[in-house]
């Protein structure tokens, strides 16, 4: 397996702007396909789960032209059944939002993945999918991709759906709502973790010309003859969550300023860097921008329910912080590219930080000093990502199969390096 060393110490320094948003890309690629007009996307991530996304599109028939630096995506949404499965990585936002959007739509699909996949849920979405009539079967471990799916136009009507676990099932629901030709009353059973992504959804749909009726907190009403409209063109804001290892670069060892990173984004990870300045991180705020800086840092007790992405950027940087770091509410980090509430305890062990893991949270004090280890990512690339930010103190950093994270952000040890002085 390759091994990445990264030097130690030295200071941050740049200014530099985010790839596409994954969230925002895979969305914006799925709500043009359902347009009748063309829509030009600029500004989208090239990584394997867009990739993944635009891979099923091909299968499907729906047209994708690169025009210069845009990608110019043609409805209106009659994709043909496809000759093989669809294979979908990993990539959640493709698997979640394309089960919904195919069990509305006729046709015989398969939906298939990476052997991680088969162990992220899914039966939330389908049993809610199931309430409006929709065919969907397990082809492995019910709960559970792969599936198979007997598309078909449904009247729609109410149904709920848990959300507990991901709130990727209710936006995938959103997404696909208006494909039914009557109402539909998304009802949330209990709990949805991860809120500021369904914000993210509503806010992308507006623009698309869908808007969600909200009569109380829980209830969400799509009308059947409302009908996504291309807005033309449509600029993908920067990846939130891959600013966040550059924003803690700058916290951690200089000063950083990020392009297109604001307040009021789509994206609810910007809120990490509120997380950062309670830290003790010096944080200044532009139009357009945010500029971070180093300070004196020291350890938090946050919900970090809302941003659990970032989130595991704060558990590495909590190793530059005095006293002790918590990060609360993330149950879910069990469930995506990895159990990364047991990865993050055991990596963090081994540089010999202080950890505890519970159940749904993580406590991390420095310890004596940050010492080299050869870092597994457990082809996670926020494990990759997060700790090579360690490399920042005063021992050099050994981090594996650094090539994962090709799943949002391919360049990130070059652009990473390209901040790096002094070394
Ligand atoms: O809707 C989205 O784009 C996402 C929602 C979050 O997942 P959960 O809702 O499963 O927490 C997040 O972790 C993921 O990277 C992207
Ligand atoms: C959880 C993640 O991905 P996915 O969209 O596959 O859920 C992630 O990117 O951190």
């Amino acid at each position: 397996m390759e091994l990445l060393t990264l030097a130690a110490g030295g200071t941050v320094a740049g200014t530099l702007s985010m790839p596409g948003s994954k969230s925002l890309s895979n969305r914006a690629l799925l709500l043009s396909a359902f347009c009748a007009a063309p829509t030009a996307l600029s500004n989208v991530l090239d990584a394997d789960d867009i990739r993944h996304m635009r891979g099923a599109f091909k299968a499907l028939g729906v047209a994708v032209a690169e025009q210069g630096e845009s990608l110019v995506v043609q409805g209106p949404w009659q994709p043909g059944t496809p000759a093989e499965p669809i294979f979908l990585g990993n990539a959640g936002t493709a698997m979640r939002p394309l089960t919904a959007a195919l069990a509305l739509t006729p046709g015989t699909f398969e939906l298939v993945g990476e052997p991680r996949m088969y162990e992220r849920p899914i039966g939330d979405l389908v049993d809610a999918l199931r309430q409006l009539g929709a065919d969907i079967g397990y082809l492995g471990e019910d709960g559970y991709p792969p599936l198979k799916i007997n598309g078909k136009k449904l009247a729609g009507g109410t149904l709920s759906v848990k959300g507990d676990l991901s709130s990727q099932f209710l936006s995938a629901l959103l997404m696909a709502a208006p494909l039914c030709e009557g109402d539909v009353t998304i009802k949330v059973d209990g709990e949805l973790v991860s809120k500021p992504y369904v914000e993210l959804t509503l806010g992308l749909m507006a623009i698309f010309g869908v808007t969600a009726e909200r009569p109380d907190d829980q209830t969400f009403v799509i009308k059947g003859a409302c009908q996504y409209q291309s807005p033309g063109n449509y600029y993908v804001e920067g990846d939130a969550s891959s600013a966040s290892y550059f924003a803690a670069a700058g916290a951690i060892g200089g000063d950083v300023t990020i392009k297109g990173l604001f307040k009021g984004m789509l994206q609810g990870d910007v809120d990490f860097v509120d997380a950062l300045e309670q830290m003790g991180a010096k944080v200044q705020w532009g139009e357009h921008q945010v500029r971070v800086q180093k300070g004196e840092l020291k350890g938090i007790d946050i919900d970090a329910n809302a941003i659990p992405d970032a989130a595991m950027t704060l558990a590495t940087t909590a190793l530059f912080a005095e006293g002790q770091t918590v990060i609360r509410n993330i149950y879910n980090w069990r469930l995506k590219e990895t159990d990364r509430l047991h990865a993050m305890a055991t990596e963090l062990k081994k540089v010999g930080a202080e950890v505890e893991e519970g159940q749904d949270f993580i406590k991390v004090s420095r310890g004596k000093a940050i010492r080299y280890a050869e870092i597994d990512t457990y082809n996670d690339h926020r494990m990759a990502m997060c700790f090579a930010l360690l490399a920042l103190g005063n021992s050099t950093m050994g981090i594996r199969d650094p090539k994962c994270t090709a799943k949002t952000f391919p360049d990130f040890f070059a652009r990473f390096a390209a901040i790096r002085k002094g070394i």
